[in-house]
């Protein structure tokens, strides 16, 4: 880093300081060149429309008040731009304003000179194509107006909300009815009682690079959205009298620009009458915007411009927030920007909260040869660092974690340091679970919490979740960039500057911006040789308190746990990766565990289609096994769909054989269980999957009592969809009931070919027709049939009319679905069904449209 930068850096009051030694102290500070706190214009008091003008720095924008209808504001922007501003939320609300200077390289420059989003109320309905189209220029413009001196952008902003220090001068929104924020520095308003916390994403296919990043940041914060493909229809959008979703997003403004103008009626109508703000993203590429703009890309810089745009706004309003953002949202500070613009679009629905707890671990604390321990004078700096940490993160303390047999195996000032520090039990290495290391901790020490990076294995590490296993709250412990190893900035791999990139915006910095909860380990000689342990969390929290408003607290680790499970409750139950698919993770696990207990294939059910059947007749294949019987459930394992599955891998595993060539387990209620495609998919990804399906089927019982038991599995597209939402097609083969019942020398035949399943096993020779069962059964060594037990192939009674009449009803669109996917998925169409479509009566031609939701 060159003197000039890193003087830049340390007066600018986001970066520590990289001299060994005592770290500069946290404080804000101005940014060199520019006095960064921007200066605002007031604009006309009760007036909804204002400018909002800002920037400092050599680039010298003037911006003046705005009266709507006025025609061109006089916005002289100096090389450089302006946006305007909502009431942050999220992002540190002394810099409202971002400057958009000329082209620079450096990330630091970089950092103050983008421009993202404009918020905007504009034009009536009818007119509402048309403005967009200028707020879409206005967006452009602001983003742009780069690189022409003295170019003179007109436009007029409605100022939304205040700012704080500088930009306390902006005037307030003119809220009314459930529009009045609660607090004065919240974005919450009576009117998202109305609203669910979800967002619903608009995008242009499921592999658009853009949707995909909206998406990984809405999960990284845990906000819970539906995707759609904008198609022929739109998603439900209200249920009663409550909206569906907070906030609206496309990942193409364009696409809603080009609706056509019924539903986009009906998506204004709702964002309208439920209060709901949009986010557009610009598209990229130059044909989706049309001739008459021209895009440059300015070299390093994420966003696009166009030089010289003269804008001007009508001032109508339609009672939509909309935030454009210039450019896709792979640049950190369009990151927070998000998290702020879906906090105020979706009244405060949609805030993620401020509070950030921080845990850095000191991992083993006495490991380490001679002359890479720490020295007195580190012990001193770190508790000085942590000291200055202190200020920042409320009742901050490092973790630490040690191993006694290490202790005093240094030299003497090693030895003197290892005295000064206190330590206190730690524990790490916690995924894939050995069992023996929970048992013994519980045993033992009775442990209640521990932390790992290695579960689940997700990459990005901010997308890491806890768990509860044993009753061992596991945390996820996130990659602060340093590891094990003894490592010193100057040769950091893969550069230094790529470590400073984490901190400045990157990975590390994003990591606490999106958790609540962050645990960062790293080992004790990071905190010696040049100290860059220090450097490294000093700098980030130096630089998320220059950009954000977090605060950041630190508490005892069981309080820790016991907040983060309070705050996430769904994260509590495991998700069992196979550790088989990991290099590292093959390693942790026990050299005694094998990756061939796992099956290659799930029979999933649903209940009542011939699961047994298929079971038994699977398991006359030589080459395949099936699991050891369990007793408690039914004979099947039952692990992904209950509280088996609690019971832990090694459970799962003692039901197969060490030695098979093909493993195969049924539990028929795999079928319709909401979380079992999700937790199959993470353990066993490639197996292959059956689905017996059949026409369901009622005995005897009620149908009231039958209808969640029996009736619900057998909406089949609708389940069958959940796991293509996790199982490529491929891997799904849909074996038809009533053949396997009629002829299952057929459907075996075939579906062992399917499967790829080897040698060739001729069914033919080994399964026959029993008159007196009325069922194909197992042929035995004496030419004796087998047959399945009393229980399945029993005789039923002829189903009355009116439940037949009900059944009938209640699949309709079940069944019609049904045969859209078949179609789609390249089956042929069972008889059963084309008999049941084939007595829909005319007036429901209809449903042969319908979703297959029904
Ligand atoms: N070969 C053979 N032998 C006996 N039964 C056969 C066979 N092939 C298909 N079927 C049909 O399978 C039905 C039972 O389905 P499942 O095994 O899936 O039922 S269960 O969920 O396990 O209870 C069973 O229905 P029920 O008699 O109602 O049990 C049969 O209709």
């Amino acid at each position: 880093m060159s003197s000039s930068v890193e003087e830049e850096e340390e007066s600018v009051g986001c970066f520590r300081s990289r001299k060994r030694g005592p770290a500069l102290p946290l404080q804000n500070g101005a940014v060199v060149g520019s006095p960064a706190i921007p200066s605002i214009s007031p604009g006309v008091p009760g007036d909804s429309w204002s400018a909002v003008g800002s920037i400092a720095d050599k680039s010298r924008v003037q911006l003046g008040p705005a009266a709507c209808g006025g025609g061109w504001a006089p916005w002289k922007v100096r090389r450089g731009t302006v946006m305007l501003l909502f009431r942050n939320w999220f992002v540190k609300r002394r810099w409202p304003v971002l400057v958009l200077r000329a082209a620079a390289t450096d990330a630091l420059r970089r950092l103050r000179r983008d421009v993202v989003q404009i918020v905007h109320r504009h034009s009536s309905l009818a007119a509402a194509r048309q403005v967009v189209c200028i707020l879409l220029a206005v967006a452009i413009a602001v983003l742009l107006v780069i690189g022409s001196d003295d170019s003179t952008v007109g436009e007029q902003i409605r100022v939304v909300g205040e700012a704080s220090g500088a930009a306390a001068a902006l005037v307030p929104l003119a809220l009314t009815g459930d529009e009045t924020p609660v607090s004065p520095t919240s974005h919450q308003t009576a009117a998202r009682l109305r609203l669910d916390p979800r967002a619903l994403l608009f995008v242009d296919s499921p592999y658009s690079r853009t949707g995909r990043d909206i998406a990984m940041w809405l999960v990284a914060n845990r906000i819970r959205y539906k995707t759609e493909v904008l198609g022929k229809s739109l998603p439900v959008l209200t249920y009663e009298d409550k909206g569906k979703f907070g906030v609206v997003i496309f990942e193409n403004v364009m696409r809603y620009l080009n609706m056509d103008s019924w539903h986009r009626s009906i998506l204004d109508r709702y964002m309208i009458e439920y209060h709901v703000g949009m986010i557009g993203f610009m598209p990229t590429a130059q044909e989706e915007i049309g001739p008459s703009f021209r895009f440059e890309k300015l070299g390093h810089f994420p966003l696009l411009f166009q030089p010289r745009l003269r804008i001007s706004d009508r001032c109508q309003v339609d009672g939509i927030d909309r935030v454009l953002f210039g450019a896709p949202l792979n640049f950190w500070l369009h990151r927070l920007i998000f998290l702020d613009a879906l906090s105020f679009l979706s009244r405060g629905r949609l805030s993620v909260p401020l509070m950030r707890y921080i845990q850095l671990d000191i991992d083993d604390i006495f490991v380490g040869k001679q002359g890479i321990r720490l020295t007195r004078d580190d012990v001193i700096e770190l508790l000085a660092a942590q000291d200055r940490l202190k200020r920042v993160i409320d009742g901050f303390r490092y973790n630490l974690g040690f191993s006694g047999h290490y202790f005093h195996h240094g030299s003497r000032a090693e030895d003197e340091g290892d005295d000064m520090l206190i330590v206190a039990p730690h524990h790490s290495g916690v995924y894939p679970v050995h069992e023996e290391l929970y048992s013994i901790w519980k045993e033992v020490w009775d442990i209640k919490v521990t932390a790992t990076e290695e579960y689940p294995h997700l990459k990005p590490p901010r997308l890491r979740r806890g768990f509860v296993y044993r009753g061992i709250q596991v945390l996820p412990r996130q990659t602060c960039g340093l590891y094990t190893t003894n490592l010193f900035y100057d040769s950091y791999p893969g550069g230094k500057a790529r470590l400073d990139n984490m901190i400045r915006g990157g990975e590390l910095f994003q990591t606490i911006v999106a958790n609540q909860f962050s645990v960062f380990m790293t080992h004790m000689s990071n905190y010696g040789n040049d100290r860059l342990a220090l450097y490294t969390f000093e700098s980030v929290f130096k630089f998320l308190r220059c950009w954000t408003n977090l605060e950041f607290r630190t508490v005892p680790p069981v309080e820790l746990a016991n907040r983060y499970f309070r705050t996430h409750p769904d994260e509590r139950d495991p998700v069992w990766e196979s550790p088989c698919h990991d290099k590292r993770h093959r390693e942790i696990w026990s050299p005694l565990k094998t990756c061939s207990r796992l099956p290659n294939l799930l029979v999933l059910g649903p209940q009542k289609t011939g699961t047994t059947a298929l079971y038994a007749f699977l398991s006359m294949h030589p080459s395949v096994q099936s699991n050891r019987q369990s007793p408690d459930t039914f004979e099947e394992t039952q692990f992904f769909s209950g509280r088996n599955y609690l019971r832990g891998l090694d459970w799962y595993m003692s039901f197969f054989p060490e030695e098979a060539d093909y493993l195969f387990e049924k539990s028929a209620n795999y079928f319709d269980g909401d979380v079992v495609p999700k937790r199959a998919h993470a353990l066993v990804p490639k197996a292959d999957l059956i689905v017996t399906a059949k026409e369901a089927a009622v005995g005897d019982k009620a149908l009231r009592d039958l209808r969640n038991r029996c009736l619900y599995p057998g909406l089949y597209a609708h389940h069958l969809e959940r796991w293509l939402q996790h199982f490529p097609p491929q891997q799904l083969h849909i074996v038809d009931g009533e053949a396997l019942k009629l002829n299952p020398v057929v459907v075996m035949n075939s579906l062992q070919k399917e499967l790829n399943i080897t040698p060739f096993f001729d069914y033919a020779n080994h399964l026959s027709f029993d008159s007196r069962k009325g069922f194909f059964c197992k042929v035995d060594g004496e030419k004796r049939t087998r047959c399945l037990g009393k229980s399945k192939g029993r005789k039923y009674p002829p189903m009355d009319e009116h439940s037949a009449a009900f059944l009938k009803r209640y699949y309709m669109s079940g069944n019609v679905a049904l045969e859209k996917l078949l179609k789609r998925l390249g089956y042929a169409i069972p008889a059963w069904l084309k008999e049941d479509l084939a007595e829909l009566p005319t007036q429901n031609e209809s449903f042969r449209g319908a979703s297959p939701d029904g």
